[in-house]
């Protein structure tokens, strides 16, 4: 599903955020991505996405080879990848249905289809409700529960999240892991890095830690392993 060899990311300004990582990944597992802050834990999921390119190494994704692809093909890629961020990344002058249907219409889907599609999103993360509803008219959690149906609206291959609960209060973090793991549940790969101790130490899964861009440990049912 996902596989790195040997991958080093150098960016233009010295910095070697990525130092030899080697990994495979395997469809419909849930990993964390955990490790100190600055050690390439984001370089190392946007990668995956082809948001950044490594300087050295092979990164096959879903069968691709993403040395191989060209920036036209990029789209494609990103068709079996959905993305989650830490502050959501709505736009704020879409509706949440239409945030959710941008997702679908820039890929040519009929309207009747589109609305199928986005009210079954909707109806996963308990918004149907809130269809009309403009993104700051929401709470933070609702917020980020429109970013997951439209990451998921295509029904994607692998769904990349770079601390999605990062800025919830506890009890919403939950809530937003039960739905990770709902996803996770129907065969969706989930990727989530991750400084939340507490969900990682709890919710137990594979951990996969990355110290000074290396890979530090990879555990099938890690622990965070860091103070909070
Ligand atoms: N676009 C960039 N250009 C130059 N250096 C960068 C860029 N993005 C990240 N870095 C550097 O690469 C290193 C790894 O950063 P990265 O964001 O991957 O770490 P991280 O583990 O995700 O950190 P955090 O947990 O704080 O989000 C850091 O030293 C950072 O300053």
């Amino acid at each position: 599903m996902i596989e790195m060899k040997d991958v080093w990311k150098t960016y233009p300004n010295g910095v070697k955020a990525v130092n030899g990582i080697d990994i495979k990944i395997d469809k419909g597992e849930f990993v964390y991505i955990v490790g100190p802050s600055g050690a390439g834990k984001s370089t190392f999921i946007k990668m995956i996405y082809r948001e950044e390119r490594p300087t050295k190494g092979q990164i096959v994704v879903n069968g691709t080879d993403l040395s191989k692809l060209k920036e036209r093909q990029v789209p494609r890629l990103r068709r079996h990848i959905g993305i989650v961020f830490q502050d959501f990344k709505l736009l704020p002058k879409l509706s949440v249905y239409e945030n959710i249907a941008f997702a679908l219409e820039v890929i040519e889907e009929s309207k009747p289809n589109i609305r199928k599609r986005v009210m079954e999103a909707l109806d996963l993360v308990s918004l149907k409700n809130k269809a009309r509803f403009l993104p700051d008219e929401l709470s933070g959690g609702e917020q980020q529960r429109v970013s997951i149906a439209r990451a998921i609206v295509n029904n994607p291959d692998v769904l990349i999240t770079d601390e999605p609960t990062g800025n919830l209060d506890p009890e919403t973090a939950w809530g937003i892991m039960d739905l990770l793991e709902e996803i996770n549940n129907k065969g969706t790969t989930v990727l989530m890095a991750t400084h939340n101790k507490e969900i990682v130490n709890t919710i137990k899964k594979r951990v996969i830690a990355i110290e000074s861009g290396m890979i530090a440990r990879d555990e099938i049912r890690g622990e965070y392993g860091y103070e909070a």
